[in-house]
């Protein structure tokens, strides 16, 4: 079976849109957790939050991405806090490549600031929010096995292209067609 590919990083980085570029390019078959835990619990993500909070949705997390991993050959794009969990670190690492799209506060924010889909976000101060998450979860996504920076001049084929190469740089068998 070969390894997912698996993308982390801050809402609004591109974990979705580059993933399903990725998996169109690699034809292989794509996964998004937070789609996922949509689907499964008939439920929006604010309306997971607002009625059961968030530790019940980092639960639900888990559970999804452990069984999305556990099929392997994916792009699996997870939700910016995934990471975060040391258990949901070693799954990907067990089974998968950890590719981090690195992006700045400014294209962050212009991406996310109009979308009321991110319930972290729903606070006094959003940018801020934003700005102190990247300083919190920076040194941990830091930990992943490959680093793209993902700028707001690049377009969705200009980052997927940039990911392709660094994933071929870290070790070229994970992206050999069948
Ligand atoms: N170069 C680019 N790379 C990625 N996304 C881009 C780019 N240019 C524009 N976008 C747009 O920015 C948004 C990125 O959001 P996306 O949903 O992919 O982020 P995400 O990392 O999956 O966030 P979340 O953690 O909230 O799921 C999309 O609407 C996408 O179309
Ligand atoms: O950064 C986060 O913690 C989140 C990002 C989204 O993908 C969703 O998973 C949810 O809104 C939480
Ligand atoms: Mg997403």
């Amino acid at each position: 079976m070969r390894r997912n590919i698996v993308l982390i990083g801050m809402m609004g980085a591109g974990k979705t849109a580059i993933g399903s570029e990725l998996a169109r390019r690699l034809r292989r078959p794509f996964a998004d957790t937070d789609t996922e835990i949509e689907r499964a619990a008939a439920m929006t993500i604010p309306e997971i939050f607002a009625r059961d909070g968030e530790e019940f949705f980092r639960a639900r997390e888990s559970e999804v991405l452990s069984r999305v991993l556990a099929l392997g050959d994916r792009i699996v794009s997870t939700g910016g806090g995934a990471w975060m969990r040391p258990e949901n670190r070693s799954h990907i690492a067990e089974n998968g490549v950890s590719v981090w799209l690195d992006c700045d506060l400014d294209t962050l924010w212009h991406r996310v600031r109009h979308r009321p889909t991110r319930p972290l976000l729903q606070t006094a101060d959003p940018r801020g929010t934003l700005q102190r998450l990247i300083a919190e979860r920076g040194p941990v996504y830091a930990l992943a096995d490959i680093r793209v920076p993902a700028q707001r001049g690049d377009s969705i084929e200009e980052t997927a292209s940039r990911a392709m190469d660094a994933i071929r740089a870290h070790d070229p068998k994970i992206l050999e067609v069948k």
